[in-house]
């Protein structure tokens, strides 16, 4: 099994994306986890760049590594400085890493428009930078920025910047679309040129901007690339990176590539690893992201689903458990009975033949009245046991209002009323919130906490609004979809009305019901 040395730029490509900020701590929580999932390399930063990054390689001293090596960026020395002299080498030799990576030009149109040097001293920089680094015992990469532009621009000049990269002692020179404009056929075709000419290890770094970051670092890889270059979760400048979350399964379960640390017993970390990225970067997970979205396993047709029960290979790519995701079943108004039997198993609920019909027949009319059952199991479950005949009602609702917006000098808010039943006792509470939900959650809940305490510790954690029908202007219907939390489990519950307060208050209900029952249970 041929070798692939994964190299993660997250910590600092990663760190160029719009919407990625990182601190201090978050950066080297991502290291840890990032080296405890066994990947080879770690880009942290450029520490002539800013301070955190400085700190970042004084910190990571300090922490254990099972595996990864850290790596510092930098570029080669500027023009106007003697290699000796140059900030950005200076700071990268106090980064005092294991491994060193310098990028350099390699596209003419920069030496000339950017650099405004000659193509002959463009060559010298690369040279004395690496050669440098090397006489300070540094393991050297050199990344050849925008190789690939370069090499269509002026293959000989850009061959050149390899050849010389691989004289001054690279120990290996990563290829890279920079502007991440090429596509497969591109990269096939001028790497079948660059493995003839280098002798030292080849890599790749790949950006997305024409959505083939993965699909170019794999043909580059099988070209004869053996590091490849990326992000966890594909975060990177502009369009990102080539995503290691897809990269890393696609090497080793379907090229059969050895990436080291990261075994197939690893590989089950994936969808926890990618999460945790997504998590500590702030950022909402991508549903849709193969191998590790929420979504990557999720079916929804019926036909689907009705052949997955049968053998899932039968629309699935790879058994979601090798990368640590789980196969989910929808139901909407695209299922068949087979989504109803096995979102039923999922749930461990048993449902008798009989009531299948109807209740498929059930959720199609409710899903074309603007319900959606994918993101609210709690509301599906309480729906099979209402049409199975097994719902215990553990309250009435007598009525609900909300009853006044006031404000005063200072500050508003708005006051609801609820009266509830329960056996025999009545109950009528008023809550005061910022908004008619908000008071309505808070009355609810104050009156049902006097028969069910455990209700107290009940929290809402989300709420959604979406307009099903925009040009019906405010008759507009809504749906609601609500997530609540007690003691750590989470579930989600959907209403749907015209009325905002009434779609909002049945995913109110239906979710006290629903913790009432399961606590009950
Ligand atoms: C392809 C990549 O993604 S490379 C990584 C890009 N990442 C970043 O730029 C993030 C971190 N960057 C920074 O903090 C700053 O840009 C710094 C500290 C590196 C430089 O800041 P400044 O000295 O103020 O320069 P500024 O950012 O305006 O311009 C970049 C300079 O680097 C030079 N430069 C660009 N690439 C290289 C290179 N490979 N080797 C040497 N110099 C280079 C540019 O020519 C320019 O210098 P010039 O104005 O004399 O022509
Ligand atoms: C080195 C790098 O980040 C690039 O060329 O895209």
């Amino acid at each position: 099994m041929k070798r692939i040395w994964i190299y993660d730029t997250t910590l600092r490509d990663g760190k160029q994306a719009e919407n990625v900020n990182l601190s201090l701590t978050d950066m080297l929580a991502i290291a840890k986890r990032l080296d405890q999932f066994g990947v080879d390399y770690l880009e942290c930063g450029w520490p002539a760049a800013n301070p955190k990054d400085r700190s970042f390689f004084e910190e990571i001293k300090k922490v254990e590594l099972h595996h990864a090596q850290i790596a510092a960026f930098g570029s080669t020395r500027h023009a106007k400085n003697k290699v000796q002299e140059d900030p950005n080498i200076e700071a990268l030799l106090k980064a005092d890493t294991p491994v060193v990576t310098i990028f350099g030009k390699s596209w003419d149109l920069h030496v000339r428009e950017v650099f405004h040097i000659s193509l002959e001293e463009n060559l010298k920089l690369v040279y004395e930078s690496i050669d440098y680094l090397k006489r300070h015992n540094k393991q050297v990469f050199f990344d050849a920025e925008h190789f690939f532009d370069g090499y269509r621009s002026n293959p000989e000049y850009a061959l050149k910047v390899l050849e010389t990269a691989e004289k001054a002692g690279a120990d290996a020179i990563i290829l890279a679309d920079t502007n991440g404009g090429m596509l497969p056929s591109m990269i096939r075709e001028i790497m079948s040129v660059v493995t003839k000419e280098v002798k030292t290890h080849i890599g790749i770094h790949a950006h997305n901007d024409s959505d083939c970051a993965v699909a170019n670092s794999l043909e580059a890889v099988l070209a004869g690339a053996v590091q490849v270059q990326g992000t966890f979760n594909g975060v990177g400048e502009r369009c990102g990176n080539a995503n290691l979350v897809s990269i890393i399964p696609n090497l080793v379960l379907k090229l059969g590539y050895d990436c080291g640390a990261i075994t197939l017993e690893r590989l089950k970390q994936l969808t926890e690893v990618s999460h945790y990225i997504y998590e500590i970067a702030n950022l909402s997970p991508d549903n849709k992201q193969p191998y590790t979205g929420h979504s990557a396993f999720a079916h929804k047709g019926g036909v689907h689903v009705n052949a997955v029960e049968k053998n899932p290979k039968t629309y699935e790519h790879i058994d979601p458990e090798m990368v640590g995701n789980r196969r989910r079943i929808l139901i909407s108004e695209q299922s068949g009975k087979s989504n109803i039997l096995e979102k039923a198993h999922e749930l461990g609920l048993e449902i008798k033949d009989a009531f299948i019909q109807p209740l498929l027949h059930k959720v199609k009319e409710m899903e074309n009245m603007g319900y959606e059952f994918e993101g609210a199991d709690a509301s599906f479950e309480l729906l099979v046991k209402r049409i199975t005949g097994n719902f215990v009602e553990r309250f009435d609702i007598i009525s609900f209002r909300v009853s006044s917006f006031v404000k005063t000098n200072d500050y508003s808010y708005v006051e609801a009323t609820v009266k509830l039943r329960v056996g025999e006792m009545e109950e009528l509470t008023v809550g005061e919130g910022d908004g008619p939900v908000n008071a309505l959650d808070i009355a609810l809940k104050k009156g049902l906490s006097v028969f069910y305490p455990v209700i107290k510790a009940v929290k809402l954690t989300d709420y959604k609004v979406r307009i099903l029908n925009p040009k019906a202007g405010t008759a507009a219907v809504t749906r609601v979809l609500v997530s609540f939390q007690y003691n750590g489990y989470e579930w989600q519950t959907v209403g749907v009305s015209s009325n905002i307060i009434e779609a909002s208050w049945q995913a109110l209900v239906d979710s006290m019901h629903y913790i009432l029952m399961k606590v009950e249970k």
